[in-house]
């Protein structure tokens, strides 16, 4: 197995704010990494100083064994914002052909993952239709198939299943499964404890600081529950013990 992302000991502060703490990370090749944390603890941080679009104050953030940011990288790995950069002028299907095309993948290659994608995330209906008018949750889902469309050795999520039923939830993480089982390496952001068991690895954020990882079978024994808010319920109280409820 290889190391496709390494995070180590990365600390990143807004002016006095400090938005991370000490945190390790690691995602290797066919290996799903849930990041889990409520609002403002810092997952989106995280995942920016990976993607090497902002830099941390200090420790390391290393991407197929090189050093981020590194823009050569970019071409391996599919990323899907929080923020939806669409054009909202053509159509779901231009924009995939567009995006699709920077990817490099061939004509014949590329029409053909349009379908497989647009059939993951049920957009086939509408496809050609401007995604100015698409709804929220249909500019998510263009979002996510274009990051899956090259089926990328690196997916990077922010926040991918936000508005999505749970059927069509279903679908998507049996193609993160599929992907995975080429050897995909997946990290993804949520707030949702059913991604999370989706998950080989799970990190827990709040405060900006890891406060519980393993995997979410681990993280039940370990804390003696049966599902998944309770070990961040558990392991957030001890965060407050130890910082006074100032972490
Ligand atoms: N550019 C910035 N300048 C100042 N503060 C920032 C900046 N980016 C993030 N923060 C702060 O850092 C904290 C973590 O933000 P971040 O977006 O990483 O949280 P998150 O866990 O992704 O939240 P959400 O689930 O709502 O997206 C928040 O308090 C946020 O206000």
């Amino acid at each position: 197995m290889t190391t496709i992302i390494e995070v180590k000991r990365i600390e990143k502060s807004f002016g006095k704010f400090q938005a991370l703490k000490d945190v390790d990370l690691q995602v290797d090749t066919g290996e799903i990494l849930a990041l889990i944390g409520p609002s403002g603890s810092g997952k989106s941080t995280l995942v920016k100083a990976i993607m090497g679009m902002l830099t941390v104050d200090s420790g390391s953030v290393r991407v197929f064994a090189q050093t981020m940011p590194n823009r050569n990288l970019l071409n391996r790995l599919g990323y899907m914002a929080q923020n939806d950069a669409l054009y909202p002028t053509l159509t779901g299907r231009e924009n995939l052909n567009f995006f699709g095309e920077l990817t490099g993948l061939t004509k014949d290659r590329l029409k053909q993952r349009i379908e497989e994608v647009a059939t993951v995330v049920k957009l086939n209906q509408h496809l050609d239709k401007k995604t100015g008018s698409y709804s929220g949750g249909m500019l998510r889902r263009l979002s996510l198939a274009i990051a899956l469309l090259a089926e990328p050795e690196l997916l990077i999520l922010d926040e991918p299943t936000v508005g999505i039923d749970p059927e069509l939830r279903q679908q998507i993480w049996l193609e993160l499964h599929r992907l995975a089982s080429l050897g995909t390496a997946i990290l993804l952001t949520t707030h949702v404890m059913e991604d999370a068991l989706e998950s080989d690895q799970v990190l827990m954020l709040r405060n900006g600081a890891t406060i519980s990882r393993g995997t979410p079978t681990e993280l039940m024994t370990r804390n003696h529950v049966d599902n998944l808010d309770a070990v961040f319920i558990v392991a957030g109280q001890v965060q407050d013990s130890t910082t006074g409820g100032l972490a």
